[in-house]
């Protein structure tokens, strides 16, 4: 997968402006990781230096962030474990809040916890309101299992190093559980919903969209990305139409808005 260094951010930015992007989905992969994931909090962590980067080159566009800790800890899980191997509940929701006050006060304007531990996004909002940080959004994200998000993994460094991350995300088979999952979100207090991965989970947007007046975000993971564009060789340009034929359908189904690793390649498409 591709990936930008902080060093690059401005010049993405500038370029997501020209062509009429509005907000843009930032994920740090960090080299430093222990137990607990508290390199995620340190202060001038990757994320912070990513969101403060893009908040100077263009404070227009919208930043959203991630709050996880699969590129954190050295197991590669989303979460803290105790020392029986087992998730630590309470040490998740209490490091991934302080992330999501750091990356607020590094400007991000939209925070997405991602691990599905229940009580993340509550904990978020409440660190968010404690730190005078009312108007920052939570759009915590939805999460069927999929094998669609190895190219993330491995590119993230977050690949968990034994058994898998399944435990909090939510069997394909079971759309009645990624429902209820989302209506808890919302009264948990978060303001829109990511739904991944994107391709895979229209039949729950429609329900969802009858559900709920939370806007819908359709998140269109790695493995969509990878399977369904290419690099044209005559041209050099990737070549997106199954991506924007995906997103015309997503809207249909009554996504506000997808979240793609392509959204420049599919702008320079569209302004072509
Ligand atoms: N929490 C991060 C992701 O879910 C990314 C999935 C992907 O792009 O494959
Ligand atoms: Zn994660």
């Amino acid at each position: 997968m591709p990936t930008l260094t902080v060093g690059q951010i401005p010049a993405a930015m500038r370029e997501a402006r020209q062509l009429g992007i509005r907000s843009v989905k930032v994920f740090a992969e960090s080299t430093q990781r222990d137990g607990a994931g508290e390199f995620s909090v340190v202060p001038d962590a990757l994320m912070a230096r990513a969101v403060r980067a893009a908040k100077d080159a263009e404070p227009e566009i919208a930043v959203m962030t991630e709050t996880c800790l699969c590129s954190y800890t050295d197991t590669g899980f989303c979460y803290v474990t105790d020392r029986h191997g087992r998730p630590d509940i309470a040490a998740t929701t209490d490091v991934t809040s302080r992330q999501a006050v750091a990356h607020a006060a590094a400007g991000a304007d939209i925070v997405g916890p991602a691990s599905m531990v229940v009580g993340t996004s509550k904990g978020a909002r409440e660190a968010l309101n404690a730190s005078g940080h009312e108007s920052v959004s939570i759009m915590p994200h939805v999460i069927f299992w999929s094998s669609l998000y190895d190219g993330f993994r491995l590119t993230m460094g977050a690949t968990p190093q034994a058994g898998s991350d399944r435990e909090f995300q939510i069997n394909p088979g079971k759309p009645e559980q990624f429902i209820d999952t989302a209506l808890q979100l919302v009264g948990d207090g978060a303001d829109m919903l990511l739904l991944e991965p994107a391709m895979f989970s229209a039949d729950v947007l429609t329900e969802l969209r009858k559900r709920t007046l939370a806007p819908l975000f359709p998140f269109s993971v790695s493995g969509e990305y990878t399977t369904l564009s290419h690099v044209d060789s005559a041209t050099g340009k990737r070549d997106v139409r199954r991506l924007v034929e995906l997103f015309t359908m997503l809207k249909r189904a009554g996504a506000e808005a997808s979240i793609t690793y392509a959204a420049l390649d599919i702008a320079r498409h569209l302004n072509d």
